[in-house]
């Protein structure tokens, strides 16, 4: 039986009915209700990552919705496909693939573990060398700075996880002395700011491509092997330096050799480990292990694996990336906002929204289901965010009085970098969580016209000063932000994403969609080479692009 066409399914549209314009379901009332705060709560524990507490009393549910959603869960199969995803069954079908991002994160005796392995060990040795100066660059010089060449799944992972660490303690300490950074965009102004300062003699530079193949990727990664080149000459061997200081991360080996990386350079991954969901292979394990070391990483990977064992182990009920799924499901398919928040207050967590926004759009955003027939209905949301405060300060004020984007907020009891000043009322990380616990309950409740006359507030202002609030969110409290931990967020966002592609019945593991802008820059860019070199007149476009194109070829420079 089709999704929309299930009994669950009506059940759960009729009680999003319920909840629209119904006062008695405003949750201002709703989060009174001290029993149905205490059942919308749940806490996942563990030696090394503390507490993870999510409150989601916030959402617009009540008990007998909550109920009606795990009988979604059950009649979707949720529970089958999970199991489906851990014992590695062909789930990605349109690319005949399975999906298996948690084996990277299994240790040794996991199921992948001697695979895995193979290449852990390989990086440690190799990380270690670079690190201890064992490995030097072709001239002799330590090589203290890496720059990791890489687009999308194979930048925004480990880009999330080097900002996530930079003021971790153990970490800090362990990259003293290093430099790490991210070339992504094609832009030569991104290439000219990521080199423009940095020593070739002491830059050891990382091709990431799980395909090798990405245009991007591949011009970047021509245009750095030149600078490398170039800003050696005369100094060393051309063959020395790219043997030592030019290396890649590949599922794509024979291409990374074509392209002229030598074999003991590459470090390789597996077609089971989705672009999107790669942080934890070579991709985002070498070069993170190079800037803060590979126990840090080895952290980081236990971290991610605690929360595989919870989520294909745990009650539905206290399972955290279940409830999160079908929150989603809950508050996109039924309650109708297409939009989500992402709102870490915590710095380290700046780029933890881009990083999802990937996880789950470019897995979400399909149009048909698994057996390729379109769907009626629409799946994938919005997705973005920033770190509080900053957010407060830019967007939020859309949150409160315009549109209403269900948002989760994430929070942390100790502060990576506490800075507490005895003049002061309370500490800087307080102040910062003063607001992490306003802000949801601002969202939710709001400020009535009567409050605001309470308040004094002038009549022919109040109109400007009400808050609508019912606006839903979530709360997830944890102890601390270090290696582990990280890994966990990262895993409970990953699997949130694989629970909401179960329940709408598509293939969360493929990305087709990405393909047709490709093609046609093709067909752009050999135009712009025929028009730059034989002087070839703009055939073949639309009107509107031959315009633009026409333009663009007669005002820019080569
Ligand atoms: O790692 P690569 O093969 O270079 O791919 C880089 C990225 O580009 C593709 O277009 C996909 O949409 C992404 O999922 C992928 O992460």
């Amino acid at each position: 039986m089709s999704f929309t066409s299930s009994a669950t399914y009506a059940s759960l549209k009729s009680a999003a009915e319920g909840f629209k314009n119904n006062p008695k379901l405003h949750l201002r009332e709703l989060c009174g209700d001290s029993e149905r705060v205490a059942v919308l709560a749940t806490t996942h524990e563990s030696k090394e990552g503390g507490k993870m507490s999510l409150d989601y009393s916030r959402q617009q549910i009540d008990l007998p919705t909550l109920d009606l959603l795990f009988d979604l869960a059950t009649s979707r199969s949720l529970p089958q496909k999970i199991k489906s995803l851990a014992s590695g069954e062909v789930i990605n079908k349109t690319e005949g693939r399975r999906v298996g991002h948690h084996w990277l994160r299994e240790g040794r005796t996991g199921k992948m573990g001697e695979e895995v392995w193979g290449v852990l060990d390989r990086v440690k040795e190799f990380t270690d060398k670079v690190r201890s100066g064992a490995h030097l660059g072709a001239t002799g010089k330590p090589l203290t700075n890496v720059v990791a060449i890489g687009i999308g799944g194979s930048q925004l992972g480990p880009e999330f996880v080097n900002e996530s660490l930079r003021a971790d303690p153990v970490a800090r300490s362990a990259a003293s002395g290093r430099t790490l950074r991210f070339l992504a965009n094609v832009d030569p102004v991104d290439y000219h700011l990521t080199f423009t300062d940095l020593d070739p003699e002491s830059t050891l530079i990382i091709i990431v491509s799980k395909t090798f193949t990405t245009a991007e990727t591949m011009l970047n990664a021509r245009t750095a092997r030149e600078w490398l080149t170039k800003g050696t000459e005369g100094k060393a061997d051309v063959k020395d330096v790219l043997g030592k200081q030019f290396i890649a991360v590949s599922s794509a080996v024979e291409k990374a050799k074509e392209f002229g990386i030598m074999e003991e350079n590459v470090f390789g991954f597996w077609d089971w480990v989705g672009g999107r969901y790669s942080v934890c292979s070579s991709v985002g394990v070498v070069p993170l292990s190079l800037q803060y070391s590979f126990p840090v990483m080895e952290s980081f990977l236990s971290g991610a694996n605690n929360i595989d064992t919870h989520f294909f182990n745990a009650p539905l009920r206290s399972n955290i990336p279940v409830i999160l799924g079908l929150l989603g499901v809950w508050n996109s398919t039924f309650m109708g906002y297409e939009t989500r928040c992402l709102l870490p207050y915590s710095q380290a967590l700046k780029r933890l929204p881009a990083h999802i926004q990937q996880v789950d759009m470019e897995s979400n955003g399909k149009r048909v289901d698994m057996e390729g027939k379109e769907l009626d209905f629409q799946t994938g949301e919005f997705n973005f965010g920033e770190p509080g405060t900053n957010g407060q300060h830019s967007f939020y004020q859309l949150l409160h009085q315009g549109r209403v984007a269900p948002s989760d907020f994430i929070g942390f009891c100790r502060s990576q970098s506490p800075v507490s000043l005895p003049s002061e009322r309370v500490a800087n990380h307080d102040e910062l969580m003063a607001n992490f616990f306003a802000q949801p309950d601002a969202l939710a409740y709001g400020k009535t016209e009567k409050d605001c006359r309470d308040e004094g507030i002038k009549e022919e202002l109040i109109p400007h000063k009400v808050f609508p609030g019912n606006r839903p969110s979530s709360s997830l409290l944890m102890t601390h932000l270090d290696a582990f931990s990280i890994g966990q967020l990262l895993a409970v966002y990953e699997h949130r994403t694989a629970v909401q592609g179960f329940i709408w019945g598509i293939n969360s593991f493929d990305q087709w969609g990405v393909e047709l802008g490709k093609a046609l820059a093709g067909q752009v860019r050999n135009q712009i080479m025929a028009t730059r070199r034989e002087g070839a007149s703009v055939a073949g476009f639309n009107a509107s692009t031959t315009n633009m194109l026409e333009s663009y070829l007669k005002q820019s420079k080569e």
